[in-house]
């Protein structure tokens, strides 16, 4: 059986891959895979600076960082090709957007900022929530006691994860650090002033410059646009640096937030609720519920989650069932006439005001 038989698309010792690491107005800056440079004598640069093929913006291809691409037409001289082909992506991130990331790292520092323990709660909930590996390092270990930094471990093992301590300052575990990224796609992630920037720069030293060359003014681009770059690790593994913020916006559905409690994953596994959409609040028998730590926070996500469902549900309704109109400056909702017409829009309205919660919940 030959490889095509087999589904498997067979690729020639000619076809040239890589993997995009910044997106660009129409252009995408794409870093070929070693092994070609053997037979390319001339080249200077492993990366190339890449269209999209017109077959694929008429299909509405749409190339995001972190892709697998297949590039032709090489100008090995000038450092340009085009962008024929992506692969299928083996996980894909909308905010920020990035395919086939591996892993979520969470920063967070043990102090200055000090650690809390709601905050740390919510990052880790709404890094679960995207389905990929989650890791999590303390930075600033130079800043507080052993003793601080064990009961610390302690206390977040509890809750179903491994916390490295490291401190950028001193050099703390941050061979440990580079370990877990290896040849992985890794997106960073933490609330301000943890360290993040100079984790990055510690692991990249050349960074800045890097930064400088493909983006410009935009510096890293962080706080201010949706500008996500990956960043090549010295060794192997590419890291994906996101915007700061204090509390992340969580989009749960409450039927599906006990899956991002490792806590109640575990009661799951061991055990069954009564009821068969038990919320694990105040419903009989419920396996969930109990004398975990983070419940709390699990009830509060819950209620917040709960709104949020509601607020939704009213404004399909409501879109569904009426239009807004404005006339002569003032808005009001009028019955529509034909509603199945509608209701397309409607849910394009629903997505648009998930993408507004999550807009407003970056700083
Ligand atoms: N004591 C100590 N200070 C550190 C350590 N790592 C970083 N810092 C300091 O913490 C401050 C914030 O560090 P940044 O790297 O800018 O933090 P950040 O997470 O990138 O912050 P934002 O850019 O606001 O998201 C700086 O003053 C750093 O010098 C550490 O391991 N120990
Ligand atoms: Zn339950």
């Amino acid at each position: 059986m030959d490889n095509q038989s087999q589904g498997q698309k067979e690729f020639s010792s000619e076809t040239l891959l890589g993997t995009v690491l910044a997106v660009q107005a129409n252009y995408y800056s794409v870093q070929l895979d070693s092994g070609w440079e053997n037979t390319r004598e001339n080249s200077k640069s492993a990366k190339l600076l890449c269209t999209r093929r017109a077959r694929l913006k008429k299909i509405g291809q749409q190339v995001m960082v972190g892709d697998r691409a297949i590039v032709e037409e090489p100008d090995w001289i000038g450092g340009r090709g085009a962008i024929a082909d992506i692969l299928p992506r083996q996980t894909e991130l909308d905010r920020p957007p990035i395919a086939n990331a591996n892993q979520i790292l969470l920063v967070f520092a043990l102090a200055d900022p000090p650690l809390e323990p709601y905050q740390l709660s919510r990052f880790l909930v709404k890094a679960e929530t995207t389905g990929l590996d989650v890791s999590l390092c303390l930075n600033k270990s130079d800043l507080v006691t052993e003793e601080q930094i064990h009961q610390w471990r302690v206390r977040i093992l509890s809750w179903g994860y491994e916390a490295i301590p490291i401190s950028v300052l001193t050099g703390t575990g941050l061979e440990q650090l580079k370990d877990s990224l290896r040849d992985r796609i890794t997106v960073l992630a933490g609330p301000s002033g943890v360290g993040k920037s100079s984790i990055i720069n510690y692991l990249i030293p050349n960074v800045k410059l890097r930064v400088g060359e493909v983006s410009g003014k935009l510096s890293r681009g962080r706080h201010t646009t949706r500008h996500v770059e990956l960043f090549e690790l010295p060794t192997g593994g590419l890291l994906a640096d996101t915007p700061g913020f204090n509390q992340p916006d969580l989009d749960s559905s409450p039927s599906e937030l006990a899956f991002y409690f490792p806590e109640a994953r575990q009661r799951l596994e061991r055990d069954t609720c009564q009821f068969s959409d038990c919320l694990h609040c105040d419903e009989p028998n419920c396996a969930v519920r109990g004398e975990w730590e983070r419940y709390e926070h699990y009830l509060d996500f819950l209620e917040d989650a709960i709104a949020r469902q509601e607020k939704l549900n009213q404004q399909s309704d409501r879109d569904a069932a009426l239009k807004l109109k404005t006339k002569r400056g003032k808005s009001q909702y009028e019955p529509r006439l034909e509603s199945k017409k509608y209701r397309r829009p409607s849910r394009r309205t629903e997505q648009q005001k998930l993408e507004e919660l999550y807009q407003d919940s970056d700083l």
